[in-house]
């Protein structure tokens, strides 16, 4: 990976990423004067204090409701917390909000359930305001109440029996908008009787890169393949779909017309985001985009949030957890996430975290190595600030947006500017501040500072601790150490027993 990004140099291969609308020459646009936004979004968007578009979502707003009139499948690098979700969901919204029929025209992939969650308390927000329902597919429910949710189903008289496949064609679906997973996804487009994606007209593709990363069960080629054919058959009744006010003004006009020979008309409108969108051509290929348009932000193509503070903190390596609890107790009892680089570790770092005695903060590990009840409920806890301090793993935090979280700690050096962009972007969300501290021994900080220069807004100031802050922690530093050694030696008789190795005992890379 680290090859990959350093192939990628600043110039795109792909022509089209090589003329880009640059996002920063957007401002803030208040909603009074926004062209063409229903009347019932913007008191919906009042409703979650929402007075303005951020400058993303006013370039989105533009190349989609107008005068882009969503000719073009959008493909959109914005830096962590500009406010991309609300810059697709806004505009999907709007365009369905004249529909007559209900039936699945949205549909919005995201890497993980956490993620889905969040967008669709976005997509929840504003959508029931011009009549619209939202449905998640995440398996966080059983399948028999997720189907129950999402598709409707014809009532029957009481006491008679009945064969599901005679009642196919009443099948309906219950939502408009769809926020899935891609497991969950392919379970119902494989399983459920009465769920289809003939009527999709958008396609949102967000944390495009971590998606195509992972093949996860094709759902992408089948997604695909499934709206073609639709596409196809389309073709006759296009007209009924649209709705009616934006007509042929803001749906993609007819392909002759426009000079999109060969494309069906209406296609699959699709939208791909991340704030470290992939410029290789083989992955985007894979989305088969139709005449995409590119939305950057700045000249460099890895940016990091106007606000945020970087800071690198040097510290020997037997000492990193002391000086990281010297770091949190000086930061006071602002929400905090700490990162390391593998489950194991975090597991490991969050036990010793916890052996401190009497440290003013609550601290919960949130990892891929827990299940995810585990982790929702971490997550609600550190949301509703029950808890002060998060030592994560990489994996679950692309995305995620938390209030109130004023500092990103790197335990551990990311390997890779990207993995620095989407760590650091938990904080300074949204215009706020935030700061980023990175801990470095000696050996990595030619390294770190090789990273950071691929990005802009990379300066990073060195941050050093008090000896007041360090020195008392001496001691029950190692108190803690041998609390932890009795830990290890618990959890592993405990897994021992049931054949499993104790996560504190080894490192998975
Ligand atoms: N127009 C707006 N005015 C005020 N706050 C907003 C606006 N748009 C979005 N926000 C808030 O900004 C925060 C970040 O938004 P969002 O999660 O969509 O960012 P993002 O660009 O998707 O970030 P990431 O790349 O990390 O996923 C959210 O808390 C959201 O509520």
């Amino acid at each position: 990976m680290g090859a990959e990004e350093d192939k990628q140099k600043s110039i795109p291969v792909l022509p089209w990423m090589r003329s880009p609308i640059d996002v920063s020459s957007f401002d803030e646009c208040p909603l009074t004067l926004l062209p063409c936004l229903d009347p019932r979004l913007k008191v919906a968007l009042e409703n979650m204090e929402i007075s303005s578009l951020f400058p993303v979502q006013l370039a989105v707003w533009q190349e989609t409701i107008g005068p882009g009139s969503f000719e073009r499948d959008l493909c959109i690098n914005s830096p962590t917390g500009s406010g991309k979700t609300l810059a697709y969901a806004l505009p999907i919204v709007q365009m369905l909000s004249t529909r007559s029929v209900k039936c699945l025209r949205a549909l919005v992939v995201l890497p993980t359930r956490d993620l889905a969650l969040q967008v669709k308390e976005v997509f929840s927000a504003i959508a029931p305001a011009v009549g619209l329902s939202v449905g998640l597919a995440v398996g966080q429910s059983s399948i028999a109440d997720e189907i129950s949710e999402l598709i409707n189903r014809p009532k029957l008289q009481l006491g008679v029996s009945f064969d599901p496949e005679d009642f196919l064609p009443e099948l309906q679906s219950s939502v408009d908008i769809l926020v899935a997973t891609p497991g969950r996804l392919m379970d119902h487009i494989n399983n459920t009787k009465g769920f289809t994606l003939e009527h999709l007209c958008y396609l949102v593709v967000d944390e495009t890169d971590r998606l195509l990363r992972e093949a996860y069960q094709s759902w992408l080629p089948t997604v695909l393949q499934i709206t073609r054919a639709n596409d196809e058959s389309f073709l006759p009744c296009a007209q009924t779909f649209l709705p009616s006010p934006f007509s042929l003004k803001t749906i993609r006009r007819s392909g002759l017309e426009r000079g999109f020979k060969g494309k069906p008309y209406p296609r699959l409108v699709k939208m791909v985001l991340s704030a470290t969108l992939t410029q290789d051509p083989s992955k985007l290929a894979q989305l088969d985009l139709h005449h995409p348009l590119f939305l950057t932000t700045g000249q460099k193509r890895y940016q990091l949030p106007e606000k945020l503070q970087s800071y690198k903190l040097f510290c020997e390596s037997k000492y990193k957890p002391l000086y990281l609890v010297a770091l949190l107790q000086s930061l006071g009892e602002e929400k905090c996430i700490v990162f390391t680089s593998s489950v194991e570790s975090t597991h490991r770092l969050c036990t010793l975290l916890n052996s401190f005695d009497n440290l003013p903060f609550k601290i919960k590990e949130y990892s891929g190595l827990q299940r995810q009840s585990v982790r929702s409920k971490t997550l609600k806890a550190f949301r509703k600030g029950d808890i002060q301090v998060l030592v994560s793993s990489d994996a679950m935090t692309r995305g995620m947006d938390v209030e109130g979280v004023r500092n990103v700690v790197n335990y551990d050096m990311p390997a890779y500017i990207k993995t620095y962009i989407h760590r650091a972007g938990r904080t300074a969300r949204a215009g706020q501040t935030g700061c980023c501290f990175t801990l470095l021994r000696e050996d990595e900080v030619k390294r770190f500072n090789k990273l950071l220069r691929k990005a802009e807004n990379n300066s990073c100031s060195k941050y050093s601790l008090p000896s007041s802050y360090i020195e008392p922690l001496h001691s029950v530093y190692e108190s803690a150490l041998e609390k932890l050694k009795e830990t290890v030696e618990m959890e592993t008789s405990r897994k021992r027993k049931t054949g499993f190795k104790s996560s504190l005992s080894g490192e998975r890379k």
